[in-house]
């Protein structure tokens, strides 16, 4: 049996990370093919130590705010056709969930997150890198919706740690990862000819 093919979406919060991945998850599943999707944000770390409010000053647009060390042990094991126990995050209370949920492992894995190309052990374990490329002012906008219908989040709130963390990290963290990208989407999440071209080569590595 061969090694399960790990494909990383990566870009920016908003960026239409989630909505290419779906998009992705639909054309496999429309060919009966299981594939499995994590995101790298179950694995920000657990905070359930520390109240609300200090909480709700972490930097959140920092490597260290992840367990990457987890994640990476958790697609090695999946790499090896191992189950997981997956987290879950709870974006209100900023912190993990007590329950996990067991995964299996599939021919085809696929995971999304912001800091995936930057971390360089995580790197490694990719077998195609994508970066999906939006310009910011169309990020923000979509996050602010976002954040404050699903998020719990308030206009002042997200304008706040935009300016504070979310852009500054931008630039520091996730841009630079952009030149890592074996693919570049432009578009974001609808882009159809990109996700034509992924699944195409997808097909072919799974041969
Ligand atoms: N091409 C698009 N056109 C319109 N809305 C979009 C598009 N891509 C994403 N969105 C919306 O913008 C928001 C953020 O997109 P999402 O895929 O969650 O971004 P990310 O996962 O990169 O943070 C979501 O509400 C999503 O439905
Ligand atoms: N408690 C948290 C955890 C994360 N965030 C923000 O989420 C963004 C990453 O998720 P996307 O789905 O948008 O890629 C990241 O930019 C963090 O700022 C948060 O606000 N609160």
């Amino acid at each position: 049996m061969s090694t399960p093919l790990i494909i990383a979406i990566s870009g920016a919060s908003g960026s239409g990370k989630s909505l290419f991945t779906e998009n992705l998850l639909k054309e496999f599943s429309e060919e009966g093919k299981t594939v499995q999707i994590l995101r790298e944000d179950h694995y920000y770390r657990a905070q359930d130590h520390m109240p609300l409010p200090e909480r709700e000053k972490t930097n959140y647009d920092h490597p260290k705010a992840f367990e990457h060390t987890l994640l990476v042990e958790h697609l090695q094991a999946l790499k090896n056709w191992q189950s997981i126990e997956y987290p879950h995050y709870c974006y209100k209370t900023h912190t993990r969930l007590a329950q996990t949920e067991t995964l299996i492992s599939a021919p085809v894995i696929i995971i999304e997150g912001i800091m995936l190309l930057a971390n360089e052990a995580l790197q490694h374990m990719f077998d195609i890198k994508i970066f999906v490329d939006t310009p910011l002012d169309i990020c923000l906008l979509r996050r602010m919706k976002r954040d404050i219908a699903e998020r719990g989040r308030t206009l002042e709130s997200v304008a706040n740690q935009y300016e504070s963390t979310v852009k500054p990290m931008y630039h520091q963290f996730i841009a630079p990862s952009r030149f890592t990208a074996d693919v570049i989407v432009t578009q974001g999440g609808e882009n159809k000819i990109a996700l034509d071209v992924i699944k195409s080569h997808i097909q072919q590595s799974l041969i």
